[in-house]
C-alpha cells in the first residue's frame, strides 16, 4: 500500500509508539537507516552531516556516531556540523549528541571550505520546521545548494513542507537533494508542487513498524493496481460497440488543434468510436487520423457518447450553448480548460454540475482550480491536495489538479498523487491528450475514479517512455503522447 501521512498523522504514530518504545528508540533507528542509505549512496571519503536543533538533528547526529563509531568499517572521514538552537535539545538528542561527540566524528561550527565533500546529509529540520529559514541558517542552505554535492536528505529536505510539497516562504529556502529518506512512513509533500524537485529518489524506512500497525493514511500515491482491474485482455469476440464512443467538443476558431489531440488520444486510448464536435467546424475529415469523424457542435446529437468538453472550445455563445446542454444531459462528461472557466464564471452551472448524476472528471490546472475555487493560484498550489478534495466535494466530480504531482480526489475525500510523467508534459497539448484519455477510458466503461486515476497514471508513463527513447523531456510534443500512451496501455494489459 503505497500510504502518504500526513505530519499530523506521522505525529499521531510517534504519540502512540512512544507509549510501547523505550526512549530513544526511534531516533536510532533512523540513525541507522540513515547510515546505511549514506553508506549506499557514498563514493569517496568525505561526509558531512548537518545537524540542526531538533530531532532531526537529534537523526543526523545518530547517524554520525554510527558512521565514525567504534564498531565502524567505513573508511571515511566523518565531519558534524551542528547547530543547536535556544531552546535545550530533546533528551533523546542530546543522547546523540553525546554519543557523536565520543566518536570519531570532527565537529565545526561553520561550514568549512572547500567543496570536495562526497556526500553531504541534511539533518537541519525535518516535519517540525514551523517557520522560513532565515539568517545564517538561509545562508548554510543556500551555501549547500551552490556546492551541487549529492544530498541525503532525513525525513523531509530541509525547508520543505511534507505536508505540501511547498517551500515554507514567502521567498523561502530548501535543501537541494539528490534523494530523502523518509521515516515511518511516505510523505504527500515529497511527490507534489516543489516536492518532486527537492526530495529527488525517495525511499521509505519504516522504522520498524510493520505497516499493518499503522492507522490508514489520508492519502496514496497512484499506481496501476488501482485502475488494474478494468485492463483485462480483449475479447475476441468483440466490436467498436463494445469499446464505447467518445465526443469531443471544442475548437473555437484558429484552436482547432487542441479537440484533435484529444480526439487521436482518445482513439488511442482504446475507445470504439471517435467524434470531434466543433465549435468552429474545422473540415470535412482529419487526414492523419480519419477514423475520427468531424461534426458541427451546433447541431451534433452526441447519443450515448462519453463527452470531453472544453479543448479549445472558448466562449462563445456557441460554446456556452453545447456547455449548458450537455450538463442537462445525462451523457459522462470530462470537462477541461475553457469548460472549466465558463463554469467558474457561473454559479449556475457549477450548481448543475454538482446535482448531476452522471460521472464528471474535471482536469484543471492550477489557475483553472484557483478560478473554480474563487482564489488566487498560489493559493492552490500552496496546498493542492487540500484544494483538489475541496474542488471535488464542491462539484461533486473526480478533479485531476494537473502540475508536478498531479493530484487526483473524489467527492468522497479520497487523494492520491500521481508519481508518473516529467517536465516534457509541461508543452502545449498535453492536457488535451490527458482530456481524451480519461474520456475514453470512462466511454470504456471505467468507474470514473479509475478512469481518471489510470488516465493520469498512463499519461504520465507514456511521458516517462519518451523521455527514456530520447524523445524529451526538451521538444517533447503532445501528438507523440498518444501513441506511447497506447504502448503503455497495452503493456499494463499484458
Ligand atoms: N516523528 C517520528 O516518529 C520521528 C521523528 N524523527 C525525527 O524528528 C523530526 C522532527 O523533529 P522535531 O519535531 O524536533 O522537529 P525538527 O524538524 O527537527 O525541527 C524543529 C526544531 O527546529 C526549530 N525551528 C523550527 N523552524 C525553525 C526555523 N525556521 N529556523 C530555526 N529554527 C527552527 C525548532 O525550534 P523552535 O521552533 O522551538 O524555535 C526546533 O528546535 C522528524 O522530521 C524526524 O527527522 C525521528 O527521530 C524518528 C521518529
Ligand atoms: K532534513
Amino acid at each position: 500500500m503505497k500510504s502518504l501521512f500526513s505530519i499530523a498523522e506521522i505525529r499521531k504514530i510517534e504519540h502512540s509508539l512512544a507509549e510501547t518504545l523505550p526512549p530513544g528508540t526511534l531516533m536510532q533507528r533512523a540513525g541507522e537507516a540513515a547510515a546505511s542509505a549514506a553508506r549506499a549512496m557514498l563514493s569517496g571519503r568525505k561526509i558531512l552531516l548537518l545537524a540542526g536543533p531538533g530531532n532531526n538533528g537529534g537523526d543526523a547526529l545518530e547517524a554520525a556516531a554510527i558512521l565514525a563509531g567504534p564498531d565502524t568499517d567505513l573508511d571515511a572521514e566523518v565531519t558534524v556540523l551542528h547547530r543547536p538552537g535556544s531552546a535545550p535539545p530533546s533528551p533523546e538528542t542530546q543522547k546523540a549528541l553525546a554519543r557523536a561527540r565520543a566518536s570519531k566524528a570532527h565537529f565545526v561550527d561553520a561550514l568549512p571550505l572547500g567543496r570536495d565533500w562526497s556526500l553531504i546529509v541534511d539533518g537541519l529540520f525535518g516535519i517540525g520546521l514551523a517557520r522560513p529559514i532565515e539568517g545564517d541558517m538561509r545562508a548554510l542552505v543556500e551555501a549547500i545548494n551552490a556546492l551541487g554535492r549529492p544530498v541525503l536528505a532525513l525525513d523531509v529536505p530541509s525547508g520543505l513542507d511534507a505536508d505540501t510539497g511547498a517551500v515554507i516562504g514567502p521567498d523561502g529556502v530548501a535543501i537541494q537533494a539528490t534523494r530523502t529518506i523518509t521515516f515511518i512512513g511516505n510523505k504527500p509533500g515529497l511527490h507534489t508542487f516543489e516536492g518532486r524537485d527537492y526530495a529527488g529518489q525517495v525511499q521509505v524506512a519504516p522504522l520498524g513498524i510493520d505497516p499493518g500497525q499503522r492507522p490508514p493514511a489520508g492519502a496514496r500515491l497512484n499506481e496501476p493496481a488501482l485502475f488494474a482491474r478494468h485492463l483485462a485482455p480483449r475479447r475476441h469476440n468483440s466490436h467498436k460497440g463494445s469499446f464505447g464512443d467518445v465526443a469531443v467538443i471544442g475548437g473555437a476558431r484558429g484552436m482547432a488543434g487542441a479537440p484533435l489531440l484529444s480526439a487521436r488520444a482518445a482513439l488511442f486510448a482504446g475507445a470504439g468510436r471517435v467524434f470531434v464536435a466543433a465549435i468552429e467546424p474545422v473540415g470535412a475529415v482529419d487526414f492523419v487520423h480519419p477514423e475520427i469523424m468531424l461534426r458541427d457542435a451546433q447541431d451534433f446529437d452526441s447519443g450515448a457518447a462519453t463527452l470531453v468538453m472544453g479543448p479549445g472550445m472558448g466562449d462563445s455563445v456557441t460554446a456556452m450553448r453545447v456547455l449548458f446542454k450537455a450538463l442537462e444531459g445525462k451523457a459522462a462528461l470530462v470537462l477541461d480548460a475553457d469548460a472549466l472557466n465558463l463554469i467558474a464564471d457561473s454559479p449556475d452551472l457549477q450548481g448543475r454540475l454538482a446535482q448531476r448524476e452522471a460521472p464528471a472528471i474535471v482536469t484543471p490546472h492550477p489557475l483553472e482550480a484557483a478560478r473554480l475555487l474563487g482564489v488566487t493560484s498560489a493559493v492552490v498550489q500552496g496546498d493542492r491536495l487540500a484544494a483538489a478534495r475541496e474542488l471535488a466535494s464542491r462539484l461533486h466530480a473526480v478533479v485531476v489538479l494537473k502540475g508536478s504531482g498531479t493530484v487526483i480526489a473524489d467527492a468522497d475525500g479520497a487523494v492520491a498523487i500521481n508519481p508518473t510523467g516529467n517536465a516534457g508534459l509541461a508543452t502545449a497539448g498535453s492536457g488535451d491528450v490527458l482530456a481524451g484519455i480519461c474520456g475514453s477510458l470512462l466511454a470504456q466503461g471505467w468507474e470514473p475514479r479509475e478512469a481518471a486515476l489510470g488516465a493520469v497514471w498512463v499519461h504520465g508513463a507514456a511521458a516517462d517512455r519518451l523521455v527514456a527513447h530520447g524523445s524529451g523531456p526538451i521538444g517533447l510534443t503532445a501528438g507523440e503522447l498518444p501513441a506511447a500512451a497506447r504502448a503503455v496501455l497495452n503493456a499494463l494489459a499484458r
